[in-house]
């Protein structure tokens, strides 16, 4: 796990006050880390087309051409009156060195952008719009240096943003990088150590970005067990039978002992999955929403879902059942809520009365998950998206594995039934949504087929065989 932060300014400064670095040193890093990349993956000879802005972006994208001056051929292109002072300082480095620039773009095989970075904080203006356009045109591998120009301190992605293959972010992760909106840009993510260990750079963050290497997969270590010891799964069917047999099957792939799917018409299930019409006596945690509908009657959600006390996964149609949220005022309860955006929009106005749009949602992400949070901390919320945000008390995480190959009906039904599977099996609700969430990428990054072909029951497959692949 690693830590995210809103911007790394604070972060510098303590390097300076409590450490005797000096801006300087921590841009020669910020540069050698970029040198470093170039140098391991392109030959010497290879041409570098570096784009510096104005501030200390730019000063990061000048000192990186001095370090690579004379071993890589350096198309160093300055197109605004520098302002920073270490801007200006790299520059006159850069000069004495004799790296001349150019007044124009040309082919090269690497771009670098060094245009603007942690500063960009209003719209780009029709310039350098048109600069964007051209670099993002060239048939040469990307380089952005910290964070793509286009993408706004807060996050928001402006019409014509670089868009990188890799970026090398300086110091530590921040949150603007993994909004939804700018997942296309960033293309792989790299952090450089600007001069001490990330431990001593980073100071305390709530929020965390999750690692293939925190999934911890349910344990059948031991041995003297029986079906029980592993919890009973209750799974809400409903008017779309097929979602909730999807998240049973996925409930009972991921360890729990027995699923019940809990159901008024007979249905046909897999045979390793029982159904019944009530919740069963030893259920130990139960997932409603899923192709709910209006299924089920006031009294028999008040007696069996609102006033039971069993850890609970919140998913889809609930969102649209002001009876079933009532849900959400349980403090003494594991609840796990799963929207995604269209989701979290109509819960929100139930909630608050505000009206907001997905746009709105999508751009503000961190900001609305942390405003639902404040009203229930006591909530686990898994925002769906792009990257995962899933936040429970002040605690933030990010998960920004997910892939294209899920964007398909049916694999929410999915990440319902692992959540409950786990929550079942004893999971606190955060580690439930955190473990699903992480075994849920994993197992749509292991499948094999076609990228658009995935189908749910394909991706409950590879939940099973996710024990062999992370191992190895
Ligand atoms: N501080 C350090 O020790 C280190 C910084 N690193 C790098 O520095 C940048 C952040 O630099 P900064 O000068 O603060 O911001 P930018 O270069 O991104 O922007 C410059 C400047 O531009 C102005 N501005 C903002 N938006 C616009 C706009 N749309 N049009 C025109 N001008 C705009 C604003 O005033 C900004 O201040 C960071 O990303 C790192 O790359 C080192 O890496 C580490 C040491």
């Amino acid at each position: 796990m690693q830590k995210v932060f809103e911007n790394c300014y604070a972060l510098d400064e303590r390097c300076y006050e409590s450490y005797g670095l000096s801006e300087d040193i921590l841009m020669e890093h910020a540069a050698a880390g970029m040198a470093d990349y170039i140098r391991k993956h392109f030959p010497k000879g290879t041409s570098v087309l570096i784009v510096a802005g104005t501030g200390n972006n730019g000063a990061d994208g000048i000192a990186l051409g001095r370090q690579l001056h004379g071993d890589y051929e350096i198309k160093l292109h300055i197109p605004f009156t520098l302002h920073s002072e270490m801007a200006k300082r790299q520059f006159e480095r850069a000069r004495l060195l004799g790296l001349k620039t150019v007044d124009e773009v040309s082919q090269t095989d690497i771009v670098v952008d060094a245009l603007f970075g942690a500063g960009l904080n209003r719209n780009i203006d029709e310039a350098t719009e048109h600069l964007l356009h051209q670099l993002n045109a060239m048939k040469a591998y990307k380089i952005a240096c910290d964070i793509p120009t286009g993408v706004g301190v807060k996050g928001t992605l402006m019409p014509m943003a670089f868009h990188a293959d890799v970026t090398l972010t300086m110091g530590a992760y921040k949150e603007a990088l993994f909004l939804d909106a700018c997942k296309d840009v960033v293309g792989e993510l790299l952090r450089v150590d600007l001069g001490v260990s990330s431990l001593f750079y980073e100071g305390e963050s709530h929020t965390c970005l999750l690692e293939r290497c925190d999934l911890k997969l349910p344990s059948r270590r031991e041995q003297s067990t029986h079906k029980g010891s592993f919890g009973h799964a209750a799974v809400f069917c409903g008017e779309k039978e097929g979602a909730g047999i999807i998240s049973g099957m996925a409930a009972a792939t991921f360890g729990a002992g027995l699923t019940t799917l809990v159901v008024h018409e007979k249905i046909t299930p897999p045979p390793y999955l029982m159904h019944s019409t009530v919740v069963p006596d030893n259920a130990s945690a139960m997932a409603i929403g899923m192709g709910l509908g209006c299924h089920f009657e006031s009294e028999f959600l008040q007696k069996y879902v609102v006033k039971s006390h069993l850890p609970i996964v919140l998913d889809a149609d609930s969102f649209y059942n002001e009876e079933i949220l009532a849900v959400l005022e349980q403090k003494d309860r594991e609840i796990v809520i799963t929207p995604h955006p269209k989701e979290f929009v109509v819960l929100w106005k139930v909630l608050t009365g505000e009206q907001l749009t997905v746009t709105q949602v999508q751009e503000k992400r961190f900001e609305m998950v942390r405003k639902f949070n404040d009203r229930y901390p006591h909530i686990t919320i898994l925002l769906k998206g792009a990257n995962t945000l899933i936040m429970q008390e002040e605690r933030l995480y990010i998960n920004p594995l997910g892939c294209s190959k899920l964007s398909k009906g049916g694999s929410g039904d999915v990440l319902s039934g692992l959540i409950v599977a786990l929550l079942a099996q004893g999971y606190t609700a955060i580690d439930a949504a955190i473990q699903a969430s992480l075994a849920l990428v994993i197992a749509a990054h292991q499948y094999e087929g076609a990228s658009y072909a995935m189908l749910p029951t394909d991706l409950v497959e590879e939940i099973g065989r996710l024990e062999y692949t992370v191992k190895g």
